[in-house]
């Protein structure tokens, strides 16, 4: 049973100021099986994010179907979903990272974490102690913890990023262009952060545009061409057209 199914999806965006739309993507078809890691590629502009951030539900599909077998709702569709189940999924069993720090002003990379864990419905004391091991575990300096992140280096704040997806157990993760900002060491400690959540069961599905990151991580890599994709896994193998 895949943990996601993506059925002739597509996106269009209308561009208001000059009364037109434009098709971002539209014959995006997929699956991924739990566990595994997928990576999208293609080239600037062809829609990896905007099937990454449509999956999250940031924006709205227009065409297609987006199963998601969630634990909480069975198979549910993401194009469809009530604004309240996606609240929940996005609380409990969907995460997402993008290079991006999105947080709330004025909070310490402690208190970011701990919040994380606290609208899940965790006791204040178990959340302080989740959050220190999440912190501790993607080897933010201590000196870090209790400042605010705005001053954070990228690698920094990618680090807090995850912290803050992962340290809520999601299902199902979502990478979008993690890496873009990074040097080769941060990138490698990236690619161990992604290896440790593999090992756990996580389900991830990446965008990178170094090729070379992807090598040994990713168990599929699809390629969005021309707006498209045609990939299916059946058992072990990718049949892509
Ligand atoms: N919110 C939006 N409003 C209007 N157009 C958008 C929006 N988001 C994306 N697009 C357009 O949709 C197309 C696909 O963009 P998207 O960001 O998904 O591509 P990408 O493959 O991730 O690109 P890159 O590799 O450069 O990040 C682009 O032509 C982009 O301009």
């Amino acid at each position: 049973m895949p943990m996601l199914d993506v059925k002739d999806f597509g996106k269009r965006f209308t561009i208001h100021h000059l009364e037109k739309t434009m098709q971002a993507v539209e014959d995006i078809n997929f699956s991924i099986e739990p566990g595994n890691f997928i990576g999208i590629i293609g080239k600037s502009g062809s829609g990896k994010s905007t099937v990454l951030k449509s999956i999250y539900r940031s924006y709205l599909p227009d065409t297609g179907i987006l199963y998601y077998h969630s634990e909480r709702f069975g198979y549910i569709d993401l194009a469809t979903a009530t604004e309240r189940q996606v609240l929940y999924l996005r609380k409990y069993e969907i995460g997402y990272v993008s290079q991006f720090l999105n947080v709330m002003p004025r909070r310490t990379a402690r208190e970011l974490v701990q919040h994380a864990l606290l609208e899940m419905g965790v006791s204040e004391g178990i959340a302080r102690l989740e959050a220190e091991k999440a912190l501790h575990h993607f080897e933010l300096d201590r000196k870090l913890w209790d400042t605010f992140p705005n001053t954070f280096s990228g690698g920094e704040k990618l680090r807090l990023n995850i912290a803050m997806a992962t340290v809520k157990k999601p299902r199902l993760l979502l990478l979008d262009e993690p890496t873009a900002s990074l040097d080769e060491q941060s990138k490698e400690k990236v690619r161990d952060i992604i290896k440790k959540l593999k090992a756990n069961g996580t389900t991830l599905v990446g965008i990178f545009h170094d090729i070379a990151f992807m090598d040994g991580l990713c168990d599929k890599v699809f390629n969005i061409k021309q707006k498209q994709l045609h990939a299916k896994q059946i058992g072990g193998a990718t049949h892509e057209s």
